[in-house]
């Protein structure tokens, strides 16, 4: 118990049973690794988005409990490296899982377990004495007799790649329908050590504004479009700052961004006709970003074409990869 219930949580007023650490969720694309971390989070704080590999950053959002500080690393989708891009993804994951106290591994119970999930699982066995913790999502999807079979099937896969009795837990957890996801941070933070809380209370997450900027961007010009965009488009926030001369009770953030994609066939799906997809996108895009800078925003938005940008360190190290 905290015994200062009304004040806010330091590392000199926290008990001495305080846990505070890091998790990781791994899994593969859309496996609902980002809608998990917000609905533990409760703010929108990583992206989420019905096509696959969205989260290029390692963004955390921050769980704050009584008596634990969760602090999750949204990792991109672990996968087999195909382009340099992939390559660097991978390293990325690699870098963030082993700095970890804990990792869920997701995958969705409406989906087989796949080649995808034995990749990862495999990944996982050689982080070592890392505890990892199978959750299975979307358990909104699914009826209580399929739910029972996935949860067979990744027990034994947890056994069959990992040894020593497979997975530490399996937990099952809709983060839609908002079931058992109190249980998911349950049993995460029972792995955290015992430490005071790393962050002040209420910091929601450690990422520059700007890249949670680019981010939101990415996130509303990726909606509603159907080829494999995902892969190529990336946006770099050139300028952000608050416009001067305005009242105090009202501020404006001025934003200044470029959308890059790789062809010019691209750009002009982003545009949209007339201009028309590009004004959508930065509308939503906006409405997004003022919710979480607390402002009102003007947003520039520009669409450059940067040719095999995944391919290309240079360019690859300008976007900020
Ligand atoms: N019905 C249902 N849908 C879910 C649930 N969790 C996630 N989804 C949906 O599944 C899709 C993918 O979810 P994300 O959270 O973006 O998945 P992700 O694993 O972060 O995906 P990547 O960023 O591509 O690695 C989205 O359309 C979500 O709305 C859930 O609990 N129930």
């Amino acid at each position: 118990m905290n015994p200062l219930e009304n004040e806010p949580l330091t590392p000199e007023n926290a008990p001495a049973d305080f846990r505070a650490g890091f998790a990781s969720f791994v899994g593969r694309p859309n496996a609902g690794k980002s809608t998990l971390t917000n609905a533990l989070v409760g703010t929108k704080i990583a992206i989420t988005s019905s096509k696959p590999q969205t989260t290029r950053h390692t963004i955390r959002g921050i769980v704050h409990r009584p008596d634990h500080q969760l602090v999750l690393v949204d990792t991109p989708g672990l996968h087999r490296p195909r382009t340099l891009l992939g390559q660097r993804l991978n390293d990325l994951v690699e870098a963030t899982l082993s700095e970890v106290d804990v990792v869920g591994f997701c995958t969705p119970a409406d989906e087989p377990i796949g080649p995808g999930d034995r990749f990862i699982v495999q990944q996982l066995a050689l982080l070592g004495r890392t505890p990892i913790i199978a959750l299975v999502t979307k358990t909104d999807k699914v009826g209580k007799e399929k739910l029972g079979e996935h949860l067979l099937s990744v027990a034994k896969l947890g056994e069959e790649l990992l040894g020593e009795g497979g997975f530490k837990e399996i937990v099952p957890v809709s983060a839609v329908a908002g079931h058992q996801v109190e249980s998911v941070d349950e049993v995460l933070s029972r792995y955290l050590p015992l430490s005071p809380p790393l962050y002040p209370a209420g910091e929601l997450t450690d990422e520059p504004e700007t890249v949670l900027v680019a981010e939101l961007i990415r996130e509303a010009a990726l909606e509603g479009v159907r080829d494999e965009l995902p892969h190529s488009l990336a946006v770099v926030v050139e300028e952000m700052s608050a416009r001067e001369d305005r009242p105090e009770d009202n501020p404006l953030t001025d934003i200044h961004a470029f959308l890059y994609v790789e062809r010019p066939s691209q750009k002009a799906i982003v545009i949209g006709k007339g201009g028309a997809r590009l004004r959508d996108v930065g509308s939503r895009a906006r409405a997004s970003i003022e919710k979480i800078l607390g402002t009102k925003v003007y947003l520039d938005l520009r669409v450059k074409v940067a040719k095999e940008w995944q391919r290309d360190p240079k360019q690859l190290g300008r976007l900020g990869f």
